[in-house]
């Protein structure tokens, strides 16, 4: 794996010398995303910190991300979530925003382009190996501008969750969900079509999303299948174990379809 970093860094830099190493430590730093909000770094670098990515073999297009933010990057996520007052009153559960989105949003956003950017390119080497094909994200999705211009976090209670749907068409392909604090297992069904409507029982992906993980959906797994999280009694099982249930929050985000 250090072999394969220093090829990517090799490739994108040119071979190191002394005093070009000197540079890249300063590209590095140029890379640090900072938290436009309060000035604190959410990441570290891009090539800082390389991730455990999981292909969802059953679902093309669904990948997951369980170390995406560290315990100490969820506390400063949760905190500037928190800042926003969104669910200080006990009747609100969530918040949408469009458009230009808050800082430690679009800062999530970078560091989400960034994991991909440079996992990617990992992902790409070792599939070369194998001779694979292994893409956690589309291209022309990476590089879209704005990554995401829709945001939406949810704040779930014990025992609440989310019914079946398919994210709607208003937005593009290529979304991405942070787990906060709870543990939950979201649910994937296949949209019925002729041909799966036989398969009896439907087929169900469960997929564990612990507190920091990142999922990527694109093509099927955003277009062919629905997404749940059903928390009442019973269904958020895991191994045989039901999962202790607390207060979750989740940040999606979307990129609306151009109307022109
Ligand atoms: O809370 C989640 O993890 C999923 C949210 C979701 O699917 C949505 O807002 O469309
Ligand atoms: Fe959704």
């Amino acid at each position: 794996m250090e072999e394969q970093l220093k090829t990517i860094l090799t490739e994108a830099f040119g071979e190191s010398s002394d005093s070009e190493g000197e540079e890249q430590q300063q590209l590095v730093h140029s890379h640090c995303v900072e938290n436009r909000d309060n000035g604190e770094a959410l990441t570290g670098s891009v090539f800082g910190e390389s991730h455990d990515w999981e292909k969802i073999s059953e679902i093309d297009g669904l990948w997951l991300c369980k170390d995406f933010l560290s315990p100490d990057q969820q506390s400063k996520l949760l905190s500037s979530i928190q800042k926003e007052e969104w669910f200080a009153q006990s009747s609100s559960n969530q918040a949408m925003r469009f458009g230009d989105l808050p800082g430690w949003a679009v800062e999530l956003s970078s560091s989400i382009h960034e994991a991909i950017l440079f996992d990617n390119c990992v992902a790409e080497l070792e599939s070369c190996e194998k001779g694979k094909e292994a893409c956690i994200f589309p291209q022309d999705l990476l590089w879209r501008k704005p990554l995401f211009d829709q945001l939406i976090v949810n704040m779930y209670r014990p025992g609440e969750g989310i019914c079946p749907h398919v994210d709607l068409m208003r937005f593009e392909d290529g979304i991405a969900i942070v787990s906060l604090e709870s543990s939950c297992v979201m649910h994937f069904t296949r949209v019925e079509n002729e041909t799966c409507r036989d398969q009896d029982p439907p087929q169900k992906v469960p997929l564990l999303l612990i507190p920091g993980c990142l999922i990527l959906m694109w093509g099927e797994a955003r277009y062919l299948w629905k997404h749940e999280i059903n928390r009442k009694p019973g269904f958020q099982k895991w191994e045989g174990q039901e999962i202790d249930q607390k207060r979750r929050i989740s940040v999606t985000l979307r990129k609306l379809c151009c109307t022109d």
